[in-house]
């Protein structure tokens, strides 16, 4: 399970503190499919990071903490923000954004398997026993062990995703943290990958984290998600509640703005603009594009909190009973 316990974080630059992850509160439990949604600059790859305990300057924490804990072959483990880093594959991986330009381009696959696994581990047994269980594993996945021969300039964008998949599950971590993995491969492909985390998640019955900006991407292989707005959370929840039923009016117009089978009418966008971080609105940071903002949207922040059981929101607009959408996404 991961916790992350009212998390902030910002980025020191030469104009001050950028605050990008406000107050994040939730947790990620064993054995799930967790998605991270939200418009592009919202802060999802920062939490990433944080999650992985990238936390090295310019990005700092200001408050909170991350803790990272479970069962690993039968001994239990529990890792705060900090230490998280020093079981990096062993307990939690990542794949990270644009992961096809991660390996390195003139170094054979076979070596850059080997650099990951952690020294502890692999002086445990000779080479060549090592390399049969990279072998064994790619086959697991339905890659060819010729694969490991390959430099990655010989691969397509595809095939060095499944690579870096490879890598990041080979020594069966806890938790894969996965950046935007389909982004910038074809349909065809994005499927293929999406099938594979799938898959993966069922045969090592470990947690995945997927960092989307793609809600069908969420819809098709989450268990649960969060939305990501202007740097807090705004809405958590089973991925089938968040699309059939969606709480907050920003998670309303993401949902509202996808086309759906038989559906003729026209979409229209969400109008305007996510705040800029450096200078955000007081109160709650939607207020300015939400068609329902009231006067305290515009004076204080929304309490992001259990609305029903498992289902968090924020947005003041639940106080008065009228954050409900009908039925209009069914999975
Ligand atoms: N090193 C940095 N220094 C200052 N600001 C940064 C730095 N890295 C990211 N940011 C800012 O933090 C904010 C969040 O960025 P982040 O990459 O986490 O968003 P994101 O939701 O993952 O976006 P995308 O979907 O485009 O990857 C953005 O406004 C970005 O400009």
């Amino acid at each position: 399970m991961i916790k992350i316990d009212h998390l902030s974080t910002s980025y020191t630059t030469i104009d001050g503190p950028v605050h990008v992850i406000n107050d994040v509160d939730f947790e990620i439990y064993d054995n799930e499919i967790f998605g991270i949604a939200g418009e592009s600059g919202c802060g999802k790859t920062t939490l990433l990071k944080a999650l992985y305990d990238i936390l090295d300057f310019p990005l700092v924490v200001d408050s909170g903490k991350l803790i990272l804990s479970g069962e690993k072959n039968g001994q239990a483990f529990s890792f705060e923000t900090g230490q998280i880093r020093n079981t990096w594959w062993n307990h939690i991986s990542y794949v990270p954004q644009a992961a096809q330009s991660v390996l390195n381009p003139i170094v054979p696959v076979k070596k850059q398997f080997l650099d990951s696994i952690p020294k502890a581990n692999i002086t445990k047994e000779p080479k060549a026993i090592t390399m049969k269980r990279i072998s064994n594993y790619l086959e697991e996945l339905s890659l060819s062990p010729d694969l490991l021969n390959a430099y990655p300039f010989q691969l397509s964008g595809g095939m060095r995703q499944r690579v870096i998949i490879a890598l990041a599950t080979f020594m069966s971590p806890n938790v894969v943290l996965a950046d935007e993995p389909t982004t910038a491969l074809d349909v065809v492909v994005q499927r293929g990958i999406l099938m594979m985390l799938m898959s993966l998640q069922k045969q090592l019955k470990n947690t995945m984290v997927i960092v989307s900006h793609d809600m069908g991407v969420h819809y098709q292989i989450t268990d649960r998600m969060g939305i990501m707005y202007s740097g807090s959370m705004v809405e958590l929840g089973k991925t089938e509640d968040i699309f059939e039923k969606p709480i907050h009016p920003y998670t309303r117009m993401l949902v509202g703005a996808l086309p759906r089978v038989g559906d003729k009418s026209q979409k229209t966008g969400i109008p305007g603009r996510p705040p800029a971080l450096t200078n955000p609105p007081p109160g709650c940071r939607f207020a300015p594009r939400c068609p329902k903002t009231a006067e305290e949207c515009k004076k204080s922040v929304p309490k992001f909190r259990e609305v029903e059981k498992g289902r968090f929101a924020a947005c003041h607009l639940l106080n008065r009973g009228e954050c409900r959408c009908q039925k209009n996404y069914s999975k």
